[in-house]
């Protein structure tokens, strides 16, 4: 955990990636390419805590057809800046089964996180699966996943704001920053 005055000395020493007014923009494009594509749907949504958090409050009044909303909660970077293995806190349940899930998180970095997520949520039983994050990390690699509706691009740089935190500070600020190397 970061104290307060080193939370506010990463944020002052931080690079603005996207705006608060950038961020409102991604969010009415994504919302409206999930409607399209969903609206008739009935899907399942499922956050993905903590992270997406913010992402999934902010996206779900925008989204004006039925739908059902659960929460799964899985992490691997904990305090660090690279992932490690995965820890299921709490695991998709059986109410993903028969159903088209729309899986919602702040951030596609490697991608290891989504795909476990993928992998569980078909084998009990979903008819479909789609993702939806508000972020896509360019690596420069190949990921094992691809997202079917992606919010925008980010560098490739530990980044925060907008759900995602540092150290475990600043999910709560409206714009998206990343460390300065
Ligand atoms: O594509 P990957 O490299 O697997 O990383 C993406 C995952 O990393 C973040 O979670 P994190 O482990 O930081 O937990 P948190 O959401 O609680 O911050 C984020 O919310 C994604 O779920
Ligand atoms: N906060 C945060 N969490 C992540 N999880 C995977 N990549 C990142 C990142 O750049 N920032």
């Amino acid at each position: 955990m970061l104290d307060a005055n080193k939370a506010l000395d990463v944020l002052n020493n931080a690079e603005l990636i996207a705006s608060s007014e950038k961020v409102s923009e991604t969010l009415a494009q994504i919302a409206s390419e999930i409607t399209v594509a969903l609206s008739d749907k009935h899907p399942l949504v499922l956050s993905v805590m903590g992270g997406a958090v913010v992402f999934t409050g902010q996206l779900l009044p925008k989204l004006s057809f039925p739908l059902d909303f659960d929460y799964i909660h899985v992490t691997r970077y904990g305090n660090n800046t690279q992932g490690g293995l995965l820890d299921w806190k709490v695991m998709p349940r059986e109410n993903v089964a028969g159903r088209v899930v729309l899986v919602l998180d702040d951030i596609l970095d490697e991608g290891h996180t989504l795909a476990a997520i993928r992998e569980k949520v078909l084998s009990l039983g979903a008819s479909a699966f789609y993702s939806a994050v508000f972020t896509d990390k360019q690596i420069g690699k190949q990921k094992p996943i691809q997202a079917d509706f992606v919010g925008m691009q980010l560098p490739n740089k530990y980044v925060f704001g907008f759900g995602m935190d540092v150290q475990g500070a600043w999910r709560n600020l409206p714009a998206i920053y990343a460390m300065k190397e």
